[in-house]
């Protein structure tokens, strides 16, 4: 079954306290950061850190991803060496423009994967956050084997558009549409951008519900208080897990009948109907919601 990336939470990779409580708050994925919420002087202590943090610290079966800066900075190569040794679980690569970018660096995880005796276990994820990435997004999403996702970065995508966000992310709509149908046309996983404003729960509310809606799998977060919020949104109802199940039965009755289209309460049901119910019980079973046991 497909991992559950509802919440990929944001953890400053100077910051030990964060780093050490982090995984108390149950986001599906943690991200620490060696990028932009690591300053210029930090760099060094930072990629230290979020070393020995991978390390010793127990995550248990959180998916652990860092931020790495880009191998055009004096620091993306060390980035990339240190917590492949630390056995990181994703390498999230940030401002991504081409698929160049990312054979570069599965090519700088390889040299360090041999070294190690460990090839190919590593993967990554590409943060768009520039047009000309949302132009290349297929391309990207495309450009490795080890490509499990694409993110929008909408704080530093707004700017390189010159506009600014606005609560109905009107100015977001392209970039996460293209987002969203060049991750499922590559097979991979897609995750929406950080809402900055944690004094605005009803919006982030919104947003999340909105990203849904396109089809995201989930959402960067920054702050623990925004996990609530998501997995509510993201875990399918009571009442949708119920229809879920009907569909299934009336569908596998039909089935074993010999036809393939069927009425439930004077609905067609027919093939894309049950993949959506089936996504539904996947996403119950793996949100902890219902049990395999409770659907035989
Ligand atoms: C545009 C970009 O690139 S975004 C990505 C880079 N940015 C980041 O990584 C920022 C991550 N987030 C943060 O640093 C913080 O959430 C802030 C600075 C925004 C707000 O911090 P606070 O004011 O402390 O938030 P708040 O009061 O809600 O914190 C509650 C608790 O959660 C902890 N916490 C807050 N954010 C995080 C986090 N991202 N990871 C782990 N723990 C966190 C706090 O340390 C605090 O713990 P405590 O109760 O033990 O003291
Ligand atoms: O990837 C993110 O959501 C955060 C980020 O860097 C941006 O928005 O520029
Ligand atoms: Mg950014």
């Amino acid at each position: 079954m497909e991992r559950l990336r509802r919440t990929m939470m944001f953890v400053p990779g100077n910051n030990p306290g964060m780093m050490q409580d982090a995984f108390i708050y149950g986001p599906d994925s943690i991200m620490l950061d060696l990028e932009d919420s690591v300053t210029m002087a930090e760099k060094d202590s930072a990629r230290l850190l979020v070393y020995n943090a991978l390390k010793t610290i127990d995550y248990g079966n959180t998916e652990m991803v860092v931020r790495i800066n880009p191998l055009n900075t004096p620091y993306g190569k060390k980035d990339i060496e240190a917590v492949v040794k630390a056995g990181v679980d994703v390498i999230r690569m940030p401002k991504t423009e081409t698929a160049e970018e990312v054979v570069e660096v599965e090519r700088e995880i390889e040299k360090v994967e041999k070294e190690i005796g460990c090839l190919g276990r590593t993967q990554i994820m590409a943060a768009i956050e520039s047009a000309l990435g949302i132009v290349n997004a297929y391309a990207i999403a495309t450009a490795s084997k080890r490509m499990m996702g694409i993110a929008l970065g909408a704080e530093d995508y707004s700017a390189n558009l010159k506009t600014q966000r606005t609560p109905g992310g009107a100015e977001l709509l392209l970039a996460r549409e293209t987002i969203v149908v060049a991750a499922r046309a590559a097979g991979i996983a897609a995750l929406d951008t950080v809402y900055s404003n944690l004094n605005d729960m009803d919006t982030f509310r919104k947003e999340v519900e909105l990203i849904k809606t396109l089809g995201f799998d989930g959402k960067s977060i920054i702050n623990p208080r925004q996990i609530e919020i998501v997995n509510e949104v993201f875990t399918p109802s009571e009442k949708a897990i119920e229809k879920s199940k009907v569909i299934l039965a009336a569908i596998k009755e039909a089935e074993q009948r010999g036809s393939g289209v069927i009425a439930v309460n004077g609905k067609m049901i027919d093939r894309p109907v049950v993949l959506r119910a089936q996504r539904t019980i996947d996403l119950a079973i793996a949100s902890g919601v219902l049990s395999k046991e409770e659907l035989s």
